[in-house]
């Protein structure tokens, strides 16, 4: 008998017991990043708290048995601005493809560096993927067929070559949930939201864009619905076909699931809190009516806010720290344990406090396990996150393994949770190499303050120490006559 997962629904706004629609193939949808900038440290939330998710599925129902579909919004307003300012030589759509190109390898390295599993560690060849990473550009016929069953539906129109998704025809088809439901908004606040975005060609302020043409400085594709002009798709309805494509289409012939009316519906769809509305509405809304659905996924999981003083952190408020940033500091380790010491739906303040408080309990641990060869997941750590990702609680387990002596086990748990990435000696020489502190000067210094200690030269001695502590570097002398020194934060 499999664990039994209780996760926190934001559709139901309750923890529920998880019960997966097929067993066999358990598919989880998270929205990933637009590419035109460095992501920023609360942008990886949500990379490392699903990273947890698809690492505890696939140790509860089998390594064969969840498929994680993570996206590449390659596609969007922004990243033309962006390869219009900073490519202004080049054609537009090369300096789309670079901007893309440069930032989807950078998002790459950064997450890599944070210890979550990627597309390549799981796939195996000859076998169906288990982790697809798909991007918008690849996916525009998808989507042209949702818009185009949306307008037979009666649920989107044209106007003046846009294709508009129709909030009030939505509230007329039976079956699909009410416009607004899933984020409990009233009809008087998406109306005053949706008045900020009011356009000549909307019926009503709530219709949201599906496609709309594109100008000559914009990518284009051949339009849906016959429309002449070539467009581009809205933001929404990228993931909508991504999630049909990977998790629904690709499993049709082989899905077993009881209930027909669960043949288009996955199981869980995550991302950031502020994806609730309207992204997430605006997803289940396209989902649900042109697939005739009262469901897009059955459990909605969203990661609460990275603040910095209060606030959210955002590219907009510029209070942000890009992760490439904090990698020139910290170990990628101890930016994913600082994360994880928080629950996933709690906001985390981040601060320099508790990066150094995590990567103390990290040297302590490489110092006692080195690397680890074997990774399993013990059952009171299997526990702790079956209960909607506790991760504090995970943690706690980990230093009653620590408190135990039970080293082998800690280090498997680690390198199972996606730590102990290098070894001890690594560790230690990488985090002085970070600090700046050329062990070799050290060394050099420690013996010239001995020798002038021996010859009584205090001044000597005095200003040596000074500039090693300059340099951050604590030197202890031991009772057995050894030096011994480490570098402090
Ligand atoms: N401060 C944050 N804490 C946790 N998750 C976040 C935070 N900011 C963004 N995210 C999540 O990161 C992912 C990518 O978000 P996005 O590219 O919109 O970044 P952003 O910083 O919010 O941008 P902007 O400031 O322009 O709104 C989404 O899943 C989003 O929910
Ligand atoms: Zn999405």
């Amino acid at each position: 008998m499999a664990t039994s997962l209780r996760l926190y629904n934001t559709l139901t706004r309750s923890k529920d017991a998880f019960v997966p629609i097929d067993p066999l193939n358990v598919r989880l949808y998270v929205c990933g990043p637009t590419v035109y900038d460095y992501a920023h440290i609360g942008n990886a939330r949500p990379i490392i708290v699903f990273d947890l998710l698809f690492r505890l599925l696939r140790h509860v129902y089998g390594t064969k048995a969840v498929t994680y579909v993570r996206n590449i919004t390659d596609v969007d307003d922004k990243i033309n601005a962006r390869a219009a300012r900073d490519y202004p030589e080049l054609p537009h759509n090369e300096a789309i493809r670079v901007v893309t190109a440069k930032t989807e390898e950078q998002f790459h390295a950064d997450i890599r560096a944070l210890g979550v599993l990627m597309p390549e560690d799981v796939n195996e060849e000859g076998q169906p993927p288990r982790f697809v990473e798909p991007r918008a550009t690849e996916h525009i016929d998808e989507m042209r067929m949702i818009i185009e069953r949306l307008i037979a539906r009666g649920a989107a129109y044209v106007a003046e070559d846009h294709v508009l998704f129709s909030v009030s025809a939505m509230g007329r088809l039976p079956n699909v949930p009410q416009y607004g439901a899933f984020s409990k908004r009233s009809l008087d606040e998406l109306l005053s939201g949706a008045r900020v975005d009011v356009a000549p060609y909307k019926r009503d302020p709530m219709d949201f864009v599906l496609w709309k043409p594109s100008g000559p400085q914009d990518p284009a594709w051949a339009s849906p619905a016959g429309i002449a002009t070539p467009g581009r798709p809205g933001w929404h309805i990228e993931c909508s076909a991504m999630a049909w494509r990977h998790l629904v289409q690709a499993f049709e012939t082989r899905l077993t699931c009881a209930d027909p009316a669960e043949r288009e519906v996955f199981d869980i769809h995550g991302g950031g809190i502020d994806l609730v509305f309207p992204h997430h509405e605006n997803e289940i809304a396209q989902s649900c009516c042109a697939f005739d659905t009262t469901r897009m996924a059955n459990v909605w999981m969203h990661n609460g806010f990275l603040q910095v003083e209060g606030e959210k952190m955002s590219k907009s408020l510029g209070n942000f720290f890009t992760i490439h940033d904090l990698l020139q500091d910290w170990p990628g380790e101890v930016l994913r344990f600082n994360m994880l010491r928080t629950h996933y739906r709690q906001p985390i303040d981040w601060t320099v406090k508790g990066l150094e408080e995590s990567e103390r309990t990290l040297d302590r641990w490489y110092e006692l396990v080195g690397r680890a060869e074997a990774a399993f997941l013990s059952d009171l750590v299997v526990e702790a996150l079956a209960d909607d990702l506790n991760t504090p609680k995970m943690l706690a387990e980990l230093h009653a393994l620590d408190g135990r002596g039970a080293h082998e086990e800690l280090g498997a748990n680690l390198r199972a949770l996606g730590f102990l990435l290098e070894g001890a000696d690594a560790w230690k020489a990488r985090r002085q190499a970070a600090l700046s502190v050329d062990p070799a000067q050290v060394e050099a210094l420690i013996v010239a303050r001995k020798e002038a200690r021996a010859s009584k030269n205090w001044p000597e001695s005095d200003r040596i120490r000074d500039q090693l502590a300059a340099m951050n570097v604590v030197v202890k002398d031991n009772k057995d006559g050894t030096t011994t020194w480490e570098v402090a934060r």
